[in-house]
């Protein structure tokens, strides 16, 4: 079992609350309580993630990408989509520069 592993885990346990109790999962709240929530909660999360940064403290900042990174696993569920879809997506730009995939953008307008 490897460390990456916790987001397949997640991401079955998040899927399995959308059956669940709402008084006993926060995630299941959560998603009951739909889009414009969880978005607010991403923006949140987002905002927490900026100010530990500027502090500079290292582990704060872990655990504001932590809180981050699970909100967004629940803003995937909400469209059905898991975090292998991303992974796949990063996969695809593996090796391919910023700037070099900026650049063919550029050409496709101007070409
Ligand atoms: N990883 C997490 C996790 N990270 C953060 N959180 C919760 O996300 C919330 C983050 O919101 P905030 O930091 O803004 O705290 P808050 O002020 O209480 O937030 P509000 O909801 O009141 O706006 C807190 O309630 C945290 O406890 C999490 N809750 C659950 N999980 C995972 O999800 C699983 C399922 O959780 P339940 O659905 O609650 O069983 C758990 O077993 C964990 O593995």
């Amino acid at each position: 079992m490897t460390q990456s592993d916790i987001l397949h885990r997640l991401s079955e346990t998040i899927e399995a609350r959308k059956q669940a109790d709402t008084d006993n999962s926060y995630v299941a709240k959560l998603l009951k309580e739909g889009q414009d929530k969880i978005l607010k909660k991403i923006a949140e999360e987002s905002a927490e993630t900026l100010m530990a940064s500027k502090d500079g403290d290292a582990q704060h900042v872990v655990r504001e990408t932590a809180d981050l990174w699970f909100h967004c696993l629940i803003l995937l569920a909400h469209h059905g989509l898991k975090p292998e879809d991303v992974l796949q997506e990063l996969e695809k730009r593996e090796g391919v520069s910023g700037i070099v995939e900026k650049a063919s953008r550029t050409t496709e307008k101007t070409g």
